[in-house]
């Protein structure tokens, strides 16, 4: 069976022999090399604006299996985030920061699911009262 992200023959990388259907691609951890990345763990996205062929973000994969819905997922997600920037207020639950701390997954979700608070931003008056 050819699993996707994995290695799809035998072949040898630098002295090591990889059997077919055995490897995958570590994203998390070549996003977070030190090695490549000043200050990995923190959340610097201004790092990813100059896009160069030997330092790249890579969320939808890359080659031949790379994600298909990558232009759709780019688009959808800025209009939701923005979205939802513009037409509410947020707030966290309580006083304490939110916990970051990943949990383990292929989407990496969050441990402590987010719960937080919002308020319809007046540019929303129209539509909600629109809505009764
Ligand atoms: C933020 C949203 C998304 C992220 C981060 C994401 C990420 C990925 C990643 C990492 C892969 C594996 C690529 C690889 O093997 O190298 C993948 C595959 C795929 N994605 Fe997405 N994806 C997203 C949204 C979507 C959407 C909206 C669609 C469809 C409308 C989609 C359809 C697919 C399909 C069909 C594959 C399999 C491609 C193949 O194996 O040839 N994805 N995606």
């Amino acid at each position: 069976m050819l699993l996707p992200h994995y290695s799809s023959e035998d072949c040898t990388i630098e002295g090591y022999d990889i059997p077919h259907d055995t490897i995958m691609v570590n994203v998390w951890a070549i996003h977070r090399d030190p090695k490549l990345w000043d200050d990995p763990l923190s959340f610097k996205p201004e790092r990813f604006e100059r896009i160069n062929d030997e330092k790249y973000l890579m969320p939808f994969g890359l080659g031949r299996r790379a994600c298909l819905g990558h232009g759709l997922a780019q688009r959808v997600l800025g209009l939701t985030l923005g979205s939802l920037i513009e037409c509410f207020e947020w707030k966290r639950i309580g006083e304490e920061n939110i916990d970051m701390t990943e949990s383990k997954a292929t989407a990496m979700p969050k441990f402590v699911p987010l719960e937080a608070m919002c308020k319809a931003r007046p540019i929303m008056n129209s539509i909600l009262l629109k809505a009764h």
